[in-house]
């Protein structure tokens, strides 16, 4: 069998830092990329994916330094980024050639974004459609769909929009591209999407008005250079959340979660599903909250999983998937056609996945149908190169039977480079 073998265990203890959420620390470095003035930011997530998002900026123009996981961004305003000489690569990450297009839709010069054959087959014209309304030029394979695109920016009018779908990725593309068109720019969303782009603009000192569902920003506006501390994400928490909920003995401290309720949809249906999870200690730093979670074993039930929350929690779903499968009753996902068109088709590919180590699962055209039951087998799943897939399968494999060996574990890089070397010290 190839792959990494992950082993069952009966018990763990210990306390696991998350690593930096990933949605702040790639918004924390583009901002401060457009800012004015050094902005510096802690516990930035060294995922593959933010890495891009740095990479990119330097290809613009804007230097920064990074010790560690401070990175120093000495940013100059937007208006002073150049003209790159080469294609952009977002590598394997949907946020960073989403928010790159929106912010440089008003840069008068010519990009070239593409990146992995994932990202490559990812639907674009989400956004390129409405940046194109707002004036930009953008051209790419099917129409605008599929990345390699080029766009020439220039221009821009604020215009409003109503998004078929809830995504932070599009709803952020427009309001950076808003920040700079003239007049206001508007979006009304579905369902309420993460708001982590309104929470942190407003922190560098932009005008962005918020009710429910609809966001409006007024063109024209810097930013000013802040400093900022990324909570611990609560998508790589999630991971441990299932664990500690599913283990036979042991307690998970897991300090410094960001638990913004537009992200905290698993703890919610964890919650439901029986879950023993406790909050401690919230507090608020740099707009976003955060808390120490702590989670103990419990039997869990089957749920319905459907409408408003599904923006709240969609990527943590492999993982709930997992969850569902050792819950007793059955959980039925719904609402959820967006993972078809994440770094895999992750209905597809959990259900491949989760049957593959002996859980009873059916694909559904918006979701999945999950037959709890008290035991997986375990076995051999891949993780079709996506990160969270690979996650899911090593804890599915800590809970399983015989265990599981995880084909290109090594995809976990992307929003959780330690995770390996994590579990190995919790199980002992
Ligand atoms: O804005 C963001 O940081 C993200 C938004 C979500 O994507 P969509 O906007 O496509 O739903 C999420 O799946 C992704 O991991 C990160
Ligand atoms: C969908 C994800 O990210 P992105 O869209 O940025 O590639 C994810 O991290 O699960």
């Amino acid at each position: 069998m190839g792959g990494v073998y992950i082993k069952p265990i009966t018990k763990l203890r210990g306390e696991i830092r998350v690593p930096g959420d990933k949605s702040i620390s790639h918004r924390a470095a583009l901002f401060g990329g457009m800012a004015h003035g050094e902005t510096h930011v802690s516990n930035f997530l060294l995922g593959q994916d933010c890495l891009s998002t740095l990479r990119c900026l330097k290809q613009l123009g804007v230097s920064w330094e990074r010790q560690g996981t401070d990175v120093w961004i000495r940013g100059e305003g937007i208006e002073a980024w150049k003209e790159p000489d080469d294609v952009l690569d977002a590598g394997n990450s949907g946020t960073t050639m989403r928010l790159m297009l929106g912010a440089l839709a008003g840069s008068p010069f010519t990009v070239t974004m593409s990146g992995d054959h994932s990202l490559r087959s990812r639907p674009m014209r989400r956004v390129t459609d409405p940046l194109k309304m707002m004036g930009a030029q953008i051209m790419g394979r099917k129409d605008g769909n599929f990345a390699p695109l080029t766009m020439q920016g220039g221009q821009l009018e604020g215009r409003v929009f109503n998004t078929p779908v809830a995504s932070a990725q599009i709803k952020s593309a427009i309001l950076l591209a808003g920040l700079r068109a003239h007049g206001e720019t508007s979006v009304q969303e579905p369902a309420l999407s993460r708001d982590h782009t309104e929470r942190m603009l407003r922190g560098f000192g932009v005008d962005v008005r918020s009710h429910k569902t609809l966001v409006k920003i007024q063109g024209g506006g810097s930013l000013k250079s802040q400093a900022v501390s990324v909570p611990g994400d609560i998508s790589s928490a999630a991971f441990f959340l299932v664990l500690g909920s599913l283990v036979g003995q042991g307690e998970i401290i897991l300090p410094h979660v960001g638990v913004n309720p537009t992200r905290t949809g698993i703890l919610e249906v964890l919650m439901a599903m029986g879950a023993d999870i406790e909050l401690i200690n919230i507090q608020e730093l740099c707009g976003e909250p955060r808390a120490t979670i702590r989670v103990r074993p419990a039997k869990l039930k089957g749920v319905e999983i459907a409408g408003d929350i599904i923006p709240r929690l969609i990527d943590e779903i492999p993982i709930l998937a997992v969850a569902a499968s050792l819950a007793e009753g059955e959980t039925v996902i719904r609402d959820a056609a967006e993972l078809r068109v994440k770094e895999t088709d992750r209905i597809s590919t959990v259900v491949q996945g989760l049957s593959a180590l002996g859980a009873k699962v059916e694909e559904l055209p918006d979701g999945l149908r999950i037959y709890g039951q008290t035991s997986l087998n375990g076995g051999q799943a891949s993780s079709l190169g996506d990160h969270r897939l690979a996650m899911a399968w090593a804890i599915a494999g800590m809970l399983s039977k015989e265990g599981v060996s995880v084909e290109d574990m090594a995809a976990a890089d992307v929003s959780y480079p330690d995770f390996l070397s994590v579990i190995e010290k919790v199980a002992g």
